[in-house]
């Protein structure tokens, strides 16, 4: 679990970012939490504490009931337990050859150099990836090298995921494919934190949210109760997802995801006599 105890973050004196953040991410089961809120309201500056690039200015963060160790060896230590992608892929790519770049933080944590091979062909593999393997970074598409930065991470294993902005420049296709990408993770019991402003896909990939207004949580819970409420959404610069707009307007199921809605038989049934 990654909780977080009245965590303050200020990057200048007497103008702060975060405003006493309490959480447990991870609580309750949750596999994967979202975070949401609009525009530099601190959801990045929150992500770059929680794998200690930055430092709160007040208050501590703990990962698995240990306050985050701040020394190069700590800060090694927590990069094997959460692992980040920044919402520009560049601010991650340290190689200019593909395969070398996912292998980086592998040779940093010294591991054989076989094993690197194996373990960087099979996440290339899982992310669709294997013919970029050779390829100068600088040549690809923003999607491919969001692509590449995903791999450089999940190659490490870590139990948690960081993910800011992950569908930002994405082509539907791509979309989907960080859909499943994200579902495979928590299959092999990976955990998930997200930001974006992709409210629907949000809605689809998150089981438990926190609302961050100016960086404080102003409201947090299971994915099923934290869009009720539509007009603390808009007083909030947030929409409430589709699915949950056709639950409360035309008074239809409050379906999970878009999969649920067209499966159900009951609804096919009951549009097919009004044909
Ligand atoms: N390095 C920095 N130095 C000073 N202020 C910064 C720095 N980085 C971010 N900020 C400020 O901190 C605030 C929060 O920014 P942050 O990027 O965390 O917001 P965000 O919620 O992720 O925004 P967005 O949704 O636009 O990505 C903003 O006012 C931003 O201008």
């Amino acid at each position: 679990m990654i909780e977080l105890e009245h965590v303050d973050f200020s990057y200048e004196k007497n103008h702060p970012i975060l405003k006493d953040i309490s959480a447990k991410f991870g609580e309750n089961g949750s596999k994967v939490v979202g975070i949401i809120g609009p525009n530099g309201t601190g959801k990045s500056t929150l992500f770059l504490n929680l794998v200690g690039i930055l430092k709160p200015t007040s208050g501590k963060i703990l990962v698995d009931n240990q306050p985050i160790n701040y020394s190069k060896k700590g800060l090694n230590q927590l990069r094997q337990k959460v692992g980040i992608v920044f919402q520009n892929s560049d601010q991650q790519i340290f190689y200019s050859i593909v395969k070398d770049d996912v292998a980086f933080a592998l040779h940093n944590l010294d591991v054989p150099k076989d094993e690197i091979k194996q373990r960087v062909n099979t996440i290339l593999r899982e992310l669709d990836i294997s013919h970029l393997k050779d390829r100068p970074i600088q040549y690809l598409s923003g999607g491919q090298k969001k692509r590449v930065a995903i791999a450089g991470i999940l190659v490490l294993n870590s139990e948690w995921l960081l993910l800011d902005e992950p569908t930002a420049g994405l082509d539907p296709d791509g979309k989907r494919r960080m859909v499943e990408l994200i579902k495979h993770l928590i299959d092999r019991g990976q955990k998930v934190i997200l930001s974006s402003h992709d409210i629907d896909f949000m809605y689809e990939v998150c089981d438990y949210f926190y609302i961050l207004q100016a960086g404080h949580i102003v409201k947090s819970g299971q994915k099923e109760t934290v869009f009720d409420d539509e007009k603390a959404l808009l007083k909030n610069k947030l929409d409430q997802p589709w699915l949950v707009k056709i639950h409360q307007k035309l008074h239809l199921p409050l379906y999970a995801n878009e999969a649920e809605l067209f499966a159900d038989k009951t609804l096919q049934a009951k549009l097919a006599k009004l044909e």
